[in-house]
């Protein structure tokens, strides 16, 4: 097994090169730019690792899809009641890792989270495609499913209160907001000498350090 994992190549041969004297002053910038261009390359570029830690202090993780990067906040959104959102709720903390393989790229994004506005998070739900607002207002996210019968019959149901309330939005329904203090840009290269740039906010500046790979 070993051998086979460290036979498997991590990035293609061609890597974007990464200008760490030229990058921008705060992170929002090179963020954009290198989301933009992972856009042309790989298969959802706004998939982000959103990590969280529960109340025992031991972390969680898993995939979600980044809604907007509004100044300098991040937002994802979920439901309140999933264990992230049980999570965020307890402790309002998080890690947004993006990795764009077929780009070397990986950006790490860390900070406090705090909720929108519940206008945002409503809006943010009706404009979900239906089957995906149907989804979210079964709810129950990552409880035990005893009997997939029992989904048919809670998905049929909220079918129904989505096609009679278009515009109403569940309460639990929320945009998470994460603001970074520290944003981090890694560019692999072929040679090793990975090239890392660290953004950290620090008196209402962006304070950039090169990192050893
Ligand atoms: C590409 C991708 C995108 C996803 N986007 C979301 C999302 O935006 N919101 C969400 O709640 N779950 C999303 N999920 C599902 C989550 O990864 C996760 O399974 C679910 O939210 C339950 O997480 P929790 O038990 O930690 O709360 C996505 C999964 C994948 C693979």
């Amino acid at each position: 097994m070993e051998r086979t994992l460290r036979g498997w190549p991590s990035f293609p041969r061609e890597l974007p090169e990464f200008d760490i004297e030229a990058a921008p002053s705060g992170p929002r910038e090179l963020f954009l730019e290198w989301l933009d261009e992972a856009g042309e390359h790989v298969l959802a570029p706004h998939a982000v690792t959103l990590s969280t830690v529960d109340a025992d202090g031991v972390p969680d993780a898993r995939v979600v899809i980044l809604k907007d990067v509004d100044g300098d906040t991040w937002a994802v959104a979920t439901s309140s009641e999933s264990p992230k959102g049980v999570q965020l709720a307890k402790n309002p903390f998080a890690a947004l890792t993006f990795f764009w393989p077929g780009r070397g790229r990986q950006i790490r994004l860390r900070g406090p989270v705090e909720l929108a506005a519940p206008e945002v998070s409503a809006a943010d739900f009706t404009a979900r495609p239906p089957a995906s607002r149907v989804e979210a207002f079964i709810g129950r996210q990552s409880q035990v499913l005893e009997d997939p019968a029992d989904l048919d019959r809670a998905a049929e149901e909220a079918r129904r209160w989505v096609e009679k309330n278009p515009d109403v939005a569940p309460e639990t329904w929320t945009r998470y907001l994460v603001t970074p203090s520290e944003v981090e840009f890694w560019q692999a290269s072929h040679d090793r000498r990975h090239k890392r740039l660290r953004y950290r906010h620090e008196k209402d500046i962006w304070v950039k350090d090169r990192l050893w790979p």
